[in-house]
Formats: C-alpha cells, structure tokens, sequence
C-alpha cells in the first residue's frame, strides 16, 4: 500500500497559500515590514505636505503669559511649550516638512550623482573606472563633519541650501560603489554583449540595458541617501551648525537642549521630535527592506525555506555547491563521532591509484561502510506484474535493493496566482548500482522532482505530499524518509550519500578557489581523513576522471568544459556517495566531449557500484546510457521501465514524440519528427491525460480518463509501465528508433479512473 505524507508531516509544507487579501496587493507591499514602512512613510509625508495648513500658531510666536513657559501638554497647546512658551506642535509640523524636504531633495541629487558615477565608471572601465573609483574613495574618507562645520558657518542665514549641497555632495559615494559593482557584473552579461554586437551605442546600453537592471538597487541607493541626510542634517542642527533660525525636528532638539528640557523635566518638548526622527528612520529602514527582496526574488519569496548551516540554497545558486559540500568549518582528524574513518590497514593495502601510495581507496571506503557496492551487486529484477495495475504503484516495488523510494511525491512552487504543480504524484524507486534516465521537454518537473527529493527545493516550492525513503543509509537507519528527517541529519545526509553533478559546471564551480581547494571542501566536510589522506583521495578521484593531476592546481575558468564538468563529477564522487544526482552535465558540451563523459560515468558506476539519476531532455542519449528510462511530462510520469524494452515497443505516445525529436548519438541518419504544439501551462486544472492536445492518437476516451501509471504485459525484468490507456495504437506507426514490438495491455480499462 502506498504510504503518503501529508502536507503537515513534512518539514518544507509549513507555508500556508497566500491568502487573497494579500494576494491583491502589489507586490512591493506583500512584504509586512515593506507596507509598515510605506504606512509610516505615507504619515510623514501627509505630514509634510499638510502640517504647516495644520499649526495652530506660528511655531516662533512666543507667549509671556503666566504658566505658558515650558507648559505640559494641554487641551490649548496639545505637545505643550517650550521654555518662551512657543507651541512645540506647531514646531514639529513645520519642522517635519524641512526634516523631510532636507532628505528627500538630497536623495534625490545625491542618488544621481552615484548612478552617474557608479555606472560611467563601470561601463566605460579603464581609465575613466580608475578615476571615478578614486574620487569617491577620496570622497569616503573626506573629513565630512569639520568641512561642513566651516561651509555651513561661511554661508550663515540661507536657509537649509548649503546643507543640502555639503550632503548631496558627501553622500554619493557609496551609492556609487555599489552600483559600479552591479554595473561591472551587468557589463558582463550575455545581453549586454548582444546589445554590443549588434552596434547599439553606450548611452543606449546604459539607458535600456544596465539602468533598467538595477532600478531596485538606485532606489535603494536613494532611501539610504535620504536616511543619511535626515540622519546628518538632524545631527547638524542640534548641534546648533544647522540654520537654527529655520524650524526642523533637528532645531527643536537643538533649543530643547538649550533650553534644560532634560533638567525641567519638560519630556515632550525633546521625546515627541526624537520619537518622529526615529520613526522616519524606522520607515526608510523597512522600505529598504522591501527594495532589497524586490531587487532580488529570492529573498522576497515565503514559504517553506531549505537551509545548509543557516544559508539559504537554490540548486541555481553559482555558490550553491559549496554550501553543499561545505557544511561544516576546517577541522582537521575529527574522532570520537560516526564519521566514515577508514582503517589504517585497508588504506595502506588498497589504493585504486596503483603507485603504492597510503591512498584512501573507494573499495576501502566500501568495506568500512559495510556495503559490497562492487559492480557486480547487481540487484536481481523483481516483478512488479505481481503488484502491477494500481495507483501510485512505485515502478521497482518495495526491496531491500532499492536505495530510493520516491512515493506519491508532490510538488508546487506558489504564487500569487495559485499553485503551479510542477510535480504530481510521482512514484520512482532507483535501484542499488543502476543509472536510472529521467527524460522529459523543459518544465517537464525533473529538476523539481530531483532536488525536491532531496529536500533542496527553496521557497516557494513546496512539498504537498509523499514521502522520499532512503535506504540502508551509513548513518545506521535502515530506512529514512527525507521528506522527516531532521535538517542537520539530512545535511550528513547530502554529499556523503546522495551528491549532485549541476548543470553549469562553471556556475556550480567557485572562481576563486584552486580545483584542488574545491575537491578538499567535501571530504573535510564528510570524512575523517588526514591531510595527506585527503590529497590521495583527490588524486585518486581526479585520476578517475581523467584530469591530469597537474590541473589541479588551476583555477576552474583555466579549464575546458568537459574538464569543468569532470571535476564536478570528481566532486560528487570525493565521498564515494551511493547516489548521484546528474542534472543534465553535459548539455552544454559538444558531442564528443559528451560521449567521452558518458562513458565514463557508465564506466565508473560500474566500477563503485553507485546509482545515478540522469536527468536530460535528450532521450537519445540515455538510451546508449540508461538502465532504465522514466519518462516525464506536464509533473508526472508517463512510462517507465527498462531501456530496452521502452526503446523496443515504445508505450506512450510522448516517448515516441521524443524518440522522434533527437538524432541517435550513433546509427543511420533519420528525419527528426518532434513533437507539435506546447506542454500545458501547470496552473491550470488538466483534465484528462494532459498529453491529449499533443497527441495524434488521442481520442475523447483520453480527455476521461486519470493517466495512471500501469503495467504492460510485455515488459521483463522490473516490469514495462505507462500512463496511456491506449499503448496498442502505437502499433503500426512505428519509428525507426526501435521496433515497436507485440504489446498489447493486459489491463483491465474499467480501472482508469474516470474524471
Ligand atoms: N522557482 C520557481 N518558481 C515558480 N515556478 C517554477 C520555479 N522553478 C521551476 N518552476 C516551474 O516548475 C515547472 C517544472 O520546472 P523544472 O525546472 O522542474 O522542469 P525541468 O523539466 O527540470 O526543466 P529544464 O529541463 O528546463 O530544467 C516549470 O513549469 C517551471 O516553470
């Protein structure tokens, strides 16, 4: 019986659906702490705007009346008086509008000066970078507060202009740094070296291409400007440097000090102004926050939040392998916990790398791990006709050689617009020492499936329901549902027995770091080996992968792509993990390189026993590759079963309209059919087999029926499973990429669901 794990059992389903009233705001203020700053931003501004029209004297009129010197507040004088009996409320009207007319007319000049700056100097580079970078680090440690002090006292009386040209003129420059960082980063970019190439002049780039892409980070270089300049001018007219002729939150302070309000117990005539100047700078604070999530996604995203020692991870994070494989700081011979330790005779008996050196070799590893994990421990086949024809029946059955177990597992990224199932109800099992393929178009859910089985997945993503049970771990549990463990057991977890292989080699790969460095970070992290231990273990992956030990002092863009991705696959092999993750490595190499690769990870699974999960859009290629193919589309499985007997009578008509959209790596030329229209957009309710659209077989049956994954009576070994109802009709339309053999479906029609 399929066991499920319902939304509240697992650690990443905590995040409720965004409600519909939060769902109507835009999105800036969906943010709680973005929409109290902008509420207490809107106050002050209103303020500004209107306090004046409000005073109910003129905050200079001074009353000599009995009583009304430093007077509490009363019904006649709300905030009360100060020690010439002039209305504090009346002061603080007027003075927040200069408060906040000092902020944001500085800002404003002073977030243009940076933009300016920070992006001429960072597009145009060379020389024109050397200078600009050089004026606004003279410009950081110009002794701004004296220099003020002798402008402000050479131009006594013109109101509050001079203070906002000394700070505009003092606050650009570290608006200016940042958005040269940002440029220089944005400089780089593929669009922008289209934009280049196809002969668009600099202005136009800056204009259209660099400014627009980093509107988040200007208006935050803004909110910052005006929080320094209140902060400044405040300081600047308590001081009593300021204009103190000119009402501003600053000058009321500057008289209440003065004036002894401390010493007279006159608390409203100091608190109430230092109260609003810390409730602007509050305000601008959360805004800032806002920006930052708006500026990037990441941040701004709720739900469920998937952490390596506090640091969020995205599997599309260049850094993201490190976190990885790096969750834990440089010790050195940690003893005296479970930690994988080799013994010292295994090492010196059984090195892989044949030069007689004290290497830790992967069968030493094995022993102690009590796994014989040798190529020939092949599992037997089991029949899964047995349990054949139910739902959510895991192709590969319930046993001890399974290392995996995904059962009924989904997944959904939310949004403001619903839920998108990126993964519905998807049962897989990977057996011990197999390479299991898992091919589908783009969107298809494999990457979600893949990383959301590992927990890996970050906000919005969540897991709905099922489970992930991880078998014969070397933590001692026999089995581990990863959708419960803990997240530190799950951080042991990760690496030392399920590794991944990404994509983008060189995103994945840090640039600062030597190979050599990159190689150490896992097995400081996971294993207990000694420094010289831990070179031979890099030596000995490294000589497995075919890198020349020479290279491994480089850094990774001194390398070739397929020697990227081979030391990535070095990488995920340091520990000798019993699983590998490879999500699509060698999209991105040429077809030599890319055969090359194949072959070696065939060679080495072989060689070490591990399994691996091979995730590509390219079906041609697992087939010279895959011990088994699962075949995914629109989140859920479509057919799975043996390489052979997939390619052989092919049982859904999507795996034939993907056979039919790759040329084979080897054989005759064939013309390339491909598959007409789109996949379903996946917030939308599908009825039906969701293939139906695309499909030249399909007929009304198909938009009533539930695709459900079920045995074909054709298959051998662990069994021949699709999703189509109708497998017959393939017949007689065969490709040429395989003979579409006998295949007739023994199921019973009457247990497709109906919808
Ligand atoms: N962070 C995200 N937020 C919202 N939707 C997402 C997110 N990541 C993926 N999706 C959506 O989930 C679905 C599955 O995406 P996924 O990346 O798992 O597919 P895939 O088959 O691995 O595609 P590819 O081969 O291009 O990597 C797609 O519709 C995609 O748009």
């Amino acid at each position: 019986m399929m066991m499920s794990t319902t939304l509240s059992d697992s650690p990443l389903s905590e995040t409720p659906a965004p409600a519909q009233s939060k769902r109507q705001l835009p999105l800036f203020l969906r943010n709680k702490k973005t929409l109290v700053g902008v509420v207490i931003l809107g106050f002050f501004v209103l303020v500004a705007i209107f306090g004046p029209l409000l005073a109910p004297y003129s905050p200079s009129a001074e009353s000599t009346a009995k009583g009304m010197s430093v007077a509490a507040p009363s019904l006649s004088h709300l905030l009360g008086t100060d020690q010439l009996g002039r209305d504090v409320l009346s002061q603080v009207l007027i003075g927040t509008r200069t408060t906040m007319l000092i902020g944001v007319v500085t800002g404003v000049i002073a977030t243009f000066l940076a933009v300016v700056v920070g992006v001429s100097a960072g597009y145009l580079g060379a020389k024109w970078d050397e200078f600009l970078s050089l004026l606004s680090n003279l410009f950081l440690v110009f002794p701004a507060l004296p220099f003020l002090i002798v402008v402000l006292g050479a131009f006594p009386g013109t109101g509050q202009v001079p203070i906002i040209a000394m700070l505009s003129l003092l606050g650009w420059p570290w608006g200016a740094r940042v958005i040269r960082a940002q440029t220089l980063s944005l400089r780089n970019k593929d669009f922008v070296a289209a934009a280049q190439e196809t002969g668009e002049s600099s202005w136009k780039i800056i204009f259209y291409d660099i400014v627009p892409n980093q509107i988040s980070l200007i208006a935050a270089s803004f909110v910052s400007a005006v929080l320094y300049a209140i902060g400044a001018s405040v300081g600047l007219d308590f001081l009593g440097i300021g204009n103190t002729s000119t009402w501003s939150l600053g000058t009321i302070l500057y008289w209440a000090q003065n004036g002894n309000a401390l010493e007279l117990g006159a608390w409203w005539w100091f608190a109430i102004p230092g109260v609003l100047i810390a409730l602007i700078g509050t305000g601008l604070v959360l805004v800032n926050f806002g920006l930052d999530e708006l500026g990037n996604p990441r941040l701004r995203d709720s739900g469920a939040v998937s952490r390596i020692n506090g640091r969020l991870w995205s599997p599309s994070d260049p850094t993201a392998v490190q976190a990885l494989v790096k969750t834990g700081g440089r010790s050195w011979r940690r003893r005296g916990h479970d930690t994988l330790v080799p013994r010292t005779d295994e090492i010196s008996n059984s090195s892989l790398s044949g030069d007689g050196t004290n290497s830790v070799s992967f069968e030493s590893l094995q022993r102690v791990d009590g796994h014989d994990r040798s190529g020939s421990a092949l599992v037997n086949a089991v029949d899964v006709h047995q349990s054949g024809g139910l739902n959510g029946q895991v192709h590969g059955a319930s046993t001890d050689s399974n290392i995996l177990e995904i059962r009924d597992l989904s997944i959904a990224y939310r949004s403001g617009t619903g839920d998108l199932k990126a993964v519905n109800n998807v049962n897989l099992a990977i057996r011990q020492a197999e390479i299991i393929g898992l091919a589908g178009e783009s969107g298809s859910g494999k990457s979600t499936l893949a990383y959301g089985t590992c927990r890996l997945l970050r906000p919005p993503a969540v897991i709905t329901s099922g489970s992930a049970i991880y078998r014969g771990s070397r933590r001692g549990a026999s089995e581990l549902d990863l959708m419960k463990v803990s997240a530190g057991d799950l951080d042991r977890l990760r690496w030392r027995e399920i590794s991944i292989v990404f994509q983008s080699a060189m995103n994945a790969l840090n640039p600062v770091l030597r190979i050599e460095d990159q190689l150490l970070d896992p097995i400081e992290r996971h294993l207990d080996l000694s420094r010289d231990e831990a070179r031979d273990r890099i030596n000995e992956v490294i000589d497995l992968v075919n890198i020349p030990r020479n290279r491994l002092r480089s850094y990774p863009h001194e390398l070739s792509g397929g020697m990227r991705q081979r030391v990535m696959i070095a990488m995920a092999l340091t520990v000798n993990p019993r699983l590998i993750i490879m999500d699509e490595p060698t999209t991105a190499l040429d077809v030599v390189v890319q055969r090359d690769i194949l072959a070696q990870i065939s060679e080495l699974k072989d060689r070490l026993g591990f399994s691996v999960l091979f995730i590509t859009h390219d079906l041609s290629l697992l087939v010279e590759l895959a011990d088994r193919l699962a075949i995914m589309y629109a989140g859920s499985l479509m057919e799975i079963g043996e390489t052979s007997d997939v390619v052989a009578r092919i049982g859904h008509p999507y795996t034939e309209g993907l056979l039919n959209s790759f040329p084979p790596l080897h054989g005759p030329r064939r013309s390339l059919a491909g598959i007409p229209g789109t996949p379903p957009d996946l917030r939308d309710a599908v009825q039906g087999c969701p293939f139906v659209p695309r499909c030249r077989y399909s007929d009304d049956a198909c938009t009533k029926i539930h695709p459900t994954l079920l045995t074909l009576d054709c298959g051998h070994g662990l069994g021949h499973m699709s999703a189509c109802p109708f497998p017959e009709r393939i017949r007689g339309t065969a490709t040429d990429v395989g003979v579409v053999g006998d295949m007739t479906a023994s199921r019973d029609r009457g247990s497709y669901d109906s919808v």
